[in-house]
């Protein structure tokens, strides 16, 4: 089983994950949060309440987590191309494999790696959502003093099942959206490269920019239901399961709730996904 692909997802999604996770913090406390008007409000808040600092919130630990899940996703999406068509990556330029082929290993990349970021994911969403400053002398102490003690406290006291809050929403989440984020990908480089070249810089910036875009697009309404089944539990229990979750936040605030986020997941989608292929293409040549 070739590893390079597992490597050069390892560290693209490293650099993707450090420029988009100002953009995370923000998206992930509109969503989960009633106190924040838009965007503007939020980031105003964060910075004057938190410093700069807030935006980092909880990065440390993705950083690692996050750039581990995007190898599983990388890895296990060339290496299933490899067993259906029997090419490697280097090989499909030549022999490029049908768009079927390319949404299958897509989802099920998608899927491998929402099973392996569910833990994960929730520690970053309970650690984004402390809003509490850092360091000031008689203030409110934060909940969670880091993502081990964030992790303790989480299986203290709501047993190993509460790491896995809201991994269906995340499973659904990243299946289907993972198929398209690989399709995307690969008609935009072939729209725009001659046929058997590798594409350009450029092309790969782009391609994989708005492969990101459309990806989260499609994303966005199981996110929002992913962070909050992943915040409850945190002061007791409020939804009965993920569809009740859908029900209740339907309910109250109106289909838009489903779109909560979209545009920041949209801004950061482009600049995170565009570096996490540039790095992830230019590593696999560089080792050929
Ligand atoms: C819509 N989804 C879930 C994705 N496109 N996931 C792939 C993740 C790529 C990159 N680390 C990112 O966070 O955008």
């Amino acid at each position: 089983m070739p590893v390079e692909e597992f490597v050069a997802g390892w560290i693209s999604g490293a650099v993707g994950l450090v420029l988009g996770h100002p953009f995370d913090t923000i998206k992930v406390r509109l969503q989960t949060q009633n106190t924040y008007q838009g965007i503007v409000d939020c980031i105003r808040k964060t910075y004057r309440h938190e410093s700069v600092l807030g935006f980092f919130k909880g990065m440390s630990f993705p950083i690692a987590s996050v750039a581990l899940v995007n190898s599983v996703l990388f890895g296990v999406y060339s290496n299933t191309l490899l067993a259906l068509t029997a090419t490697s990556h280097q090989e499909r330029r030549a022999q490029p494999p049908s768009y079927t082929n390319i949404f299958i290993a897509g989802c099920t990349g998608g899927l491998l790696q929402a099973y392996c970021l569910a833990p994960f994911d929730l520690i970053k969403v309970r650690l984004q959502n402390q809003t509490e400053p850092r360091m000031q002398i008689g203030g409110s102490e934060p909940r969670y003093r880091g993502p081990v003690h964030c992790a303790v406290s989480i299986l203290r006291e709501e047993g190993p099942q509460g790491l896995f809050r809201g991994s269906w929403a995340l499973v659904l989440r990243d299946t289907p959206t993972l198929g398209m984020y690989f399709v995307t990908y690969e008609g935009l480089c072939r729209q725009y490269t001659p046929e058997g070249q590798n594409p350009s810089s450029g092309t790969v910036l782009v391609a994989g920019g708005f492969a990101g875009i459309a990806s989260w697009i499609t994303a966005t309404p199981f996110d929002v239901i992913k962070s909050r089944m992943q915040m409850d539990g945190l002061k007791g229990r409020k939804y009965r399961g993920m569809l009740d979750c859908m029900a209740s936040s339907f309910r109250q605030e109106g289909i838009g709730v489903f779109f909560k986020g979209m545009t920041l997941n949209s801004a950061r989608a482009f600049p995170v996904n565009a570096a996490t292929f540039l790095s992830y293409e230019y590593l696999l040549r560089l080792w050929r």
